[in-house]
């Protein structure tokens, strides 16, 4: 059992209309401690009706909230930031506990998420429309944005906090409702940010944290696609299943923000300066061990530079320190399941069976635990490997030589993904060149990473639709009315 400082922030009940409620279901779900395999919680799998009673509250208390004020709105969403940053150790251990990775990571996480809440709570204020002339000299049109109402959102494992912040702060700074369901494997974050939501001010309804199984889940999300009442859906999580959702939310017209699955290509020229594209792009593929939507899938370096990157690349993996995520000193723990190890293996194996170079092995570690699983590295990569075409998500690092600027171009944009791309060089034409080529919805140059609330966050093609983040980020949430004044020009 971790301790806290705070042990009020770990709940083992749903959040409804601003109460943690018992609920009926005579099922339940466990949650495992992924470094330790030790049981941390057991919680109830809810029933049909329950869900729906939350969909409901969350309807009855939009009625109230959409009429509150952006400045009231932006208070709450400072006082949720200020409790959760003195919460952070707490919050923290927290996500070590249930997702695995390592403290410093997940303090890192911790002050992500906070930050999209002091980030919305300007952005309330900031709700900006226009004044049109249209064609009728007698008329004007202003545009006026309203919050769209009841919003589901739905979050994956890798970031237990930061992926449900990034939705409620701008969902609630425009006005909405909102019913979450976080991923079976790490729901105590959302339960926790729920209790620090309460304490904050968030009126009953406004945040709804929902606990269903892995076996429930398919059921739970046809619910909220079908539901009248939900009027929108925020999802983050692999391709196939937004596709699903997508499907399933046709019958409503829903409208959907899409945050999906990368595979983001890193491209080393030869003229970047070394050891930094070195360093960055580790950071890039291995923070979190490889589980962040937007790590380096592909590392493209230019053939002057290739031996030389490879060299350098694998002297600092060998130096990562696998271990509990507890431990001081650990620089990466461990995965969230055995499924992803099946799936990095298999990339591994599929590469090294077509033609790839192994630098480092890897492998299990089973004197760890289960789900610990030492980074592998391969060099001479090609283009019908597993590792180029689908994201693996877990510790490989695959390592491509490329001669020509349109070369790796034509190759970086050969894969129905697009969320992040790096570019590293000295030579403003390169970087001009991939920055606006890229098919990608964000381009990091001379940097791994570069995520932060400020930017807008959001792929193209596969990878998804909508931004989060930023001044766009209210957007998602909100509809645009346009209202016609006629007749402005009669002087009775
Ligand atoms: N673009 C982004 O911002 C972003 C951020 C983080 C993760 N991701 C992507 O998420 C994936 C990894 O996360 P994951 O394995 O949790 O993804 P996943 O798609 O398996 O699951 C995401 C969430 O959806 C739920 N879910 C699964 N099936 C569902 C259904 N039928 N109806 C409703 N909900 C359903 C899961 O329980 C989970 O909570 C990767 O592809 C990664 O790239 C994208
Ligand atoms: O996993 C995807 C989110 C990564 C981030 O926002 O930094």
């Amino acid at each position: 059992m971790v301790q806290l400082k705070n042990p009020d922030l770990i709940r083992s009940t749903p959040f409804v209309n601003g109460e943690w409620i018992t609920s009926k279901s005579t099922k339940t779900f466990k949650v495992f401690d992924p470094a330790t395999e030790e049981l941390i919680i057991e919680l109830p799998d809810q029933t049909r009706e329950e869900i729906e009673y939350a969909i409901e509250t969350c309807h009855i208390a939009y009625e109230k909230f959409k009429h509150t004020s952006p400045y009231e709105r932006a208070k709450w969403l400072r006082n949720l930031y200020n409790l959760i940053i003195e919460n952070v150790d707490d919050l923290a251990k927290i996500i070590t506990w249930e997702n695995g990775k390592c403290l410093t990571d997940a303090i890192g996480e911790i002050k992500y998420a906070a930050s999209y809440f002091e980030w919305f709570a300007e952005e309330a204020k900031r709700i900006y429309g226009h004044t049109i002339q249209p064609q009728n000299q007698n008329n004007k049109v202003i545009t006026y944005k309203q919050p769209i109402g009841v919003v589901g959102l739905l979050c994956p494992f890798n970031f237990p906090s930061a992926m449900g912040a990034r939705k409620l702060a701008p969902a609630f700074a425009a006005g909405c409702t909102t019913i979450l369901k976080p991923d079976f494997q790490t729901p105590l974050s959302s339960l926790a940010l729920a209790y620090l939501a309460h304490e904050a001010g968030f009126p009953p309804g406004t945040f709804n944290v929902v606990l269903v199984s892995q076996a429930s889940t398919p059921e739970m999300g046809l619910l909220f696609c079908e539901s009248k009442i939900i009027k929108k859906i925020s999802f983050t999580g692999s391709t196939p299943v937004g596709k699903l959702l997508m499907k399933q939310s046709s019958s409503t017209l829903k409208k959907l923000s899409m945050e999906l699955g990368g595979n983001a290509p890193v491209i080393i020229f030869d003229d970047a300066k070394l050891d930094w594209a070195v360093e960055q792009a580790i950071a890039s593929k291995f923070r979190s061990l490889g589980q962040t939507c937007v790590c380096a899938n592909r590392i493209y370096v230019q053939a002057g530079v290739y031996e030389k990157f490879n060299q350098k690349f694998i002297e600092k993996v060998k130096h990562f320190k696998i271990g509990n995520g507890f431990e001081p000193g650990v620089t990466h723990a461990c995965l969230i399941n055995d499924r992803a190890i099946l799936k990095v293996e298999d990339h591994f194996k599929d590469a090294v069976s077509k033609g790839a170079k192994v630098l480092i092995a890897g492998g299990k570690l089973p004197a760890l635990g289960k789900n610990f699983y030492a980074p592998s590295v391969i060099c001479d990569v090609t283009n019908d490997m597993k590792v180029v075409n689908e994201e693996t998500f877990g510790p490989l690092g695959a390592i491509i030589k490329f001669e020509t600027k349109e070369q790796v171009l034509h190759w970086c944009n050969d894969t129905p993904f697009g969320l992040a791309s790096y570019v590293f060089s000295e030579n403003l034409n390169n970087i001009w060149y991939m920055s606006e080529y890229l098919e990608s919805g964000m381009v990091a140059v001379n940097t791994g990473i570069f995520t932060d609330a400020a930017m807008p966050f959001g792929g193209v093609k596969e990878s998804g639709f909508g931004r989060e983040g930023s001044m766009y980020g209210i957007d998602d949430y909100t509809v645009v009315k346009s209202i016609t004044l006629g007749n402005i020009y009669h002087h009775a």
